[in-house]
């Protein structure tokens, strides 16, 4: 391949500063080394996280840096030593890596794992602790070890999935964060039974698929809350079956859900990244068993309390990362599930642009009527 070992220079949006606009730039992207993959990206969405990094309250926020991880694209070429990718395969990049040989990996209880982590999380490869992205000579941070706004990237082999090349990129990209993380919110990390009470604080894509998964695992009921009543019509499409906004009432909202549900949920799930709201989640909860799940994530120095009394009679207060799914087996299962149709992806997608247009595509997600933005990259 004309490309392979050499330095490509393509279109990336650049986060100079926190909160100044991207910038499309002319990025040189370096050849993958041992272990890493290069990636041509095709179509990336836009996540919520990505937004809370741009702001500069993610404590592992560095600038320069290339933001995006929800994604899918090419390989275009692989390091030194790397087995299981090959130029042309399809592939998801995938922030939560997957080694199978680590302590996390090897412990049969958590779906993180410990590989690449410190180097991810310093916006460097691990080889040589360096970027593979620069402009004319000054690096550019990596960010989450997937940077996807670039129409090339590099990424650790543990942190790609490969997936069935008849899959339409376009839509799966989803895959690779907000949709598995609800839907694994439900399936892996809650685990909800067949008759379930449910409750979702904030109905975006996240909290959507929450829905989703809550339906198929035969949930009773499933109480969608939001401040914004324009998402409730959407919800009901996912399966939400009862709306509350908390606008709508004086008493604090979990007094309002343990009175609507005979004294609390089995289970709450937070997917808004807002510590109060997690307070409120859990202690809707039903005493003795109601488990929460924070989805959401917070800004750095924000802190989580309730009191011991609701963790002593019984609440389970507990977290999720990508919903406990394990990035490289279990996206081209999820995919495979996209293509017989078992789970929905093209019905969050509501906006499509380029990605020279991605500080619009910011703009939008803001507003009550955007779930999730797809760039098209060339
Ligand atoms: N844990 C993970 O692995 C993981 C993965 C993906 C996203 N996230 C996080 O999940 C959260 C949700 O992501 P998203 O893309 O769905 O975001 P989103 O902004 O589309 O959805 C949030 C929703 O919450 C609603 N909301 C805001 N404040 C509220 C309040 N006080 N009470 C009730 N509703 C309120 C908003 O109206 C919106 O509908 C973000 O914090 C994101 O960073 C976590
Ligand atoms: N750097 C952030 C971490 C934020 C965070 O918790 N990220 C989630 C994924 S959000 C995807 O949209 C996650 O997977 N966390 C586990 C991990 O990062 O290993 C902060 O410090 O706030
Ligand atoms: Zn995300
Ligand atoms: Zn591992």
């Amino acid at each position: 391949m004309a490309t392979q070992g050499q330095v490509i220079t393509c279109k990336a949006a650049v986060a100079w500063e926190p909160n100044k606009p991207l910038a499309i730039e002319d990025v040189q992207v370096a050849p993958p080394q041992a272990g890493e993959v290069r990636i041509q990206i095709l179509f990336t969405a836009l996540c919520h996280t990505d937004a809370y990094t741009w702001s500069g309250k993610d404590p592992e926020g560095l600038f320069p840096c290339i933001l995006g991880h929800e994604a899918a694209g090419i390989v275009e070429s692989v390091g030194e030593g790397v087995t299981e990718v090959h130029p042309g395969d399809h592939v998801i990049p995938c922030y939560q890596a997957e080694c199978r040989e680590c302590k996390f990996c090897k412990s049969g209880k958590t779906n993180l794992c410990g590989k690449v982590r410190a180097a991810t999380g310093v916006g460097v490869m691990m080889n040589d602790r360096k970027s593979r992205f620069s402009i004319n000579g000054t690096p550019i941070y990596h960010f989450m070890g997937t940077s996807t706004f670039s129409q090339y990237t590099v990424v650790h082999d543990v942190s790609v999935a490969k997936i069935d090349p008849i899959a339409p990129l376009e839509k799966v990209c989803l895959l690779g964060c907000g949709v598995p993380t609800g839907l694994g919110a439900v399936w892996n990390t809650a685990k909800v039974e067949p008759g379930s009470i449910v409750a979702i604080f904030g109905l975006g894509t996240v909290g959507l698929a929450v829905a989703e998964g809550a339906k198929s695992a035969g949930a009773s009921r499933i109480i969608g809350i939001d401040i914004d009543s324009k998402k409730f019509d959407t919800a009901k499409n996912f399966g939400v079956t009862e709306f509350v906004n908390p606008k709508d009432h004086d008493k604090p909202i979990q007094q309002v859900i343990v009175d609507l549900t005979d004294g609390g949920v089995d289970y709450s799930f937070e997917c808004i990244g807002n510590v109060s709201v997690m307070r409120s989640a859990l202690e809707c909860c039903h005493k003795g068993w109601g488990t929460s799940v924070i989805v959401g994530v917070a800004a750095s120095g924000q802190e989580i309390s309730t009191r011991p009394f609701q963790l002593v009679t019984g609440r389970v207060w507990k977290g999720t990362a990508f919903g406990g799914f394990k990035s490289r087996s279990h996206v081209p299962w999820l995919v495979d599930k996209y293509l017989k149709k078992e789970i929905k992806v093209d019905e969050y997608i509501t906006h499509n642009l380029a990605l020279a247009q991605i500080n619009e595509a910011f703009h939008l997600m803001h507003e009550g009527g955007c779930f999730r933005c797809v760039l098209k990259m060339a």
